[in-house]
């Protein structure tokens, strides 16, 4: 699939609390996810408004994703950096919590990030290549050609990396990713 997906799996309530299957190999292929997910990452974040973003690995370590939040929310953001696609540069989002249990599929050819909404918030994610260092790039958070609409406070500004401080904007990114005929959006399963 090379849409970014909203996915809401389903929990099965009872008087105990709910159970749900967040990923299953069989199920996320009928969705056309097919990519075989090879590692699992799980970051704490401890102050509130912390923006972890945005990040891309390029080739041979691109990496789609599959992020949830287990604890507290987070606004969570997808930026399409394909060349020649219609919507490069643009960017699409939606809030994760571990109250809505949401997750966001992310395919390769796009940057990743989130910006918590509450303390102590987790999040967990499946990538399908492994870290690479070398290949690990970003986009500056705030980088007005992009224009993502993040849900801070008037006049806040984030808790941010020093590497997140210093990331290039869109003009600097170039030619990262091909672009496969699908313009971006927000689909949701
Ligand atoms: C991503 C990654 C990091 N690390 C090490 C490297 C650093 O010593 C430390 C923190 O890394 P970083 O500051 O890049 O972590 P985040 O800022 O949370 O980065 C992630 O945040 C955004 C939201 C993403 O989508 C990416 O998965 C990833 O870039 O963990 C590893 O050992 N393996 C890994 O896969």
């Amino acid at each position: 699939m090379s849409s970014v997906a909203l996915l809401q799996p389903k929990r099965f309530g009872d008087a105990r609390g709910w159970f749900a299957e967040v990923y299953s190999e069989t199920t996320f292929q009928g969705y056309g996810i097919t990519e075989r997910f090879v590692q699992d990452n799980h970051s704490l974040s401890i102050v509130q408004y912390t923006l972890r973003g945005l990040h891309f690995q390029t080739e041979p370590f691109a990496q789609a994703k599959l992020v949830r939040c287990v604890r507290g929310s987070i606004f969570d953001v997808a930026v399409d950096l394909r060349s020649k696609s219609p919507t490069f540069g643009q960017w699409v989002g939606a809030e994760l919590s571990a109250e809505n249990g949401n997750q966001l599929y992310i395919p390769v050819g796009f940057a990743h990030g989130f910006l918590t909404l509450e303390p102590m918030t987790e999040v967990v994610y499946k990538v399908s290549n492994v870290y690479s260092p070398a290949c690990d790039c970003g986009l500056k958070w705030d980088d007005p050609a992009v224009g993502v609409i993040w849900p801070l406070p008037k006049g806040a500004s984030p808790i941010l990396s020093d590497k997140d401080q210093r990331q290039p904007p869109l003009s600097e990114i170039g030619d990262v990713f091909e672009y496969d005929g699908t313009p971006m959006s927000l689909v949701q399963i």
